[in-house]
């Protein structure tokens, strides 16, 4: 997508593809709202770290900036980096924040002031974590070492499904955690959280970041943007409107489920792809990376295959055991994340913006993430911890920076919000209802968009 956008003459003109350029840590601009930065000795002085800024470097990053700041507030900053301007974009570009977007932050700012409950750092968090990383350590122990285990295949099994659990949660709260900044104000602890997944999944924190806050956050549902609907055409499943139709995915609904289950495995080789061959993940660039990134990706991959393969193989285990322990561990980790991510937006009732011919979305960003999202369960504090809170998903599109263990509290001021301008919020009663949305979503764009039609 390339298109003229900005209507400013003052300093240099940027393209998107000379602005892409500057994205290295000794030669680093950003565009925000149309004005480019030279951020290059900012790094090292952001609060919120320079892995951050390493990453945003040479794109436009309006709709971060503005998700992770007080709308305003650093802004005085950023005046002092200003260079030029930028005259296209790569991506879609949204209006300035409207009425309901300031209401609903400062709403939210205000709770928070008031209370004086930090956003960010709550016991609860910790203690999160600790079962999570002890069930993924004690499953492995039982499965491998404990001899009464050993001896009963399906002790072994259920220790898998166990381990194959707790690394879904570790993606769902640590890793997600770390890649919105929700948990603690100190970016070395985002660093070191984000490593565990490298480590105990075997797949890239990196990778993730760039997919999901620079990409499927800023862009939800948006085709061909939101790096979470990458489709080839033909592909294996139709989950956008305006994908082309083909007659192998009659049915489905009934076939696609079941290849969720291999989609932990697939990440695993993917990113190497997306880093080492491809350079972007979809529309989203990948930067040049970083020792410790470098030192995460291909440390917490040997470490993968160490402790997941040539371990159990080494102190006796047969290798088809071995593999079919892994896949059950793969599969069950791989459903939870797939279906809970799936319920949330790749669903009928919620809406698939697509930019003007000039690559505008005339619709107000915040506006965009509540009406792509659909939240379930709220009522269910077991649910809750369960997804990840990713139950809460409009908040959390809204505010990814805050922690999770907040939701339940924001999330009726964001409801109220959304009511008082009139915005349509989409909500399921369980997570069953909302698993079953993505199954009927899956089984009309299957049909034939005549059909399809119809049936609506
Ligand atoms: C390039 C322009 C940027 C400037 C000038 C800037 C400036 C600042 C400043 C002044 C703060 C201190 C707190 C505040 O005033 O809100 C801050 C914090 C922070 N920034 Fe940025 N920032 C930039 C880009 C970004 C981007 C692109 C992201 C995310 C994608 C980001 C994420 C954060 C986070 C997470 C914190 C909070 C750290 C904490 O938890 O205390 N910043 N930034």
């Amino acid at each position: 997508m390339r298109y003229t956008t900005i209507e400013n003459n003052s300093g240099k003109r940027f393209t998107w593809q000379e602005l892409a350029k500057h994205n290295k840590p000794n030669d680093a601009y950003v565009a925000v709202r149309g004005k480019v930065y030279d951020i290059t000795n900012f790094i090292e002085r952001h609060p919120g770290g320079d892995d951050i800024l390493l990453l945003a470097a040479g794109r436009d990053i309006t709709q971060a900036f503005e998700t992770y700041h007080e709308l305003g507030k650093p802004d005085v900053i950023l005046k002092k980096f200003f260079v030029g301007t930028l005259t296209t974009n790569e991506l879609p570009i949204f209006p300035e924040p409207s009425e309901f977007h300031r209401s609903m932050k400062k709403n939210v700012e205000e709770y928070f002031r008031k209370t004086e409950i930090d956003p960010k750092n709550s016991t609860s968090i910790w203690i999160r974590y600790a079962i999570i990383y002890g069930t993924l350590i004690g499953s492995y122990y039982a499965q491998f070492y404990l001899p009464y285990v050993i001896e009963r295949t399906w002790l072994q099994i259920i220790f898998a499904m166990s381990l194959g659990f707790a690394c879904a949660q570790l993606g769902l709260n640590q890793l997600h955690d770390a890649s919105h900044f929700s948990v603690t104000n100190d970016p070395f602890v985002w660093k070191i959280l984000g490593a565990t997944h490298d480590f105990f999944n075997g797949a890239s924190y990196l990778v993730w970041l760039y997919q999901h806050a620079f990409g499927h956050h800023i862009y939800t549902n948006i085709a061909d943007c939101d790096p979470d609907l990458v489709t080839n055409e033909p592909d294996i499943r139709r989950i956008k409107p305006n994908q082309r139709w083909y007659s192998r995915y009659i049915n489905q609904h009934l076939f696609v489920p079941i290849l969720y289950g291999v989609l932990a495995t697939k990440v695993r080789f993917q990113d190497i792809n997306i880093l080492y061959f491809i350079g972007s993940n979809d529309k989203i660039r990948i930067n040049p990376i970083t020792t410790w990134h470098t030192c995460a990706f291909w440390g917490g991959k040997v470490f993968f295959v160490i402790y997941r393969i040539l371990v159990p193989l080494m102190i006796g285990l047969s290798a088809w055991k071995v593999f079919l322990l892994l896949a059950i561990a793969d599969a069950v980790s791989s459903y939870w994340l797939a279906l809970t991510f799936q319920a949330n937006h790749v669903v009928d009732e919620v809406e698939w913006p697509l930019p003007d011919k000039d690559g505008f979305i005339q619709k107000d960003w915040a506006e965009m993430q509540v009406v792509t999202t659909q939240d379930y369960a709220h009522e269910s504090g077991f649910i809750t911890s369960i997804v990840g809170s990713l139950n809460y998903q409009a908040v959390h599109h809204i505010f990814p920076q805050i922690s999770q263990h907040h939701y339940h509290r924001i999330g009726p001021i964001v409801k109220e919000t959304c009511r008082e301008f009139g915005i349509r919020y989409y909500y399921k009663d369980t997570l069953w209802e909302a698993i079953e949305s993505h199954i009927k979503h899956l089984r009309l764009l299957g049909l034939k968009p005549e059909d399809h039609d119809k049936s609506e």
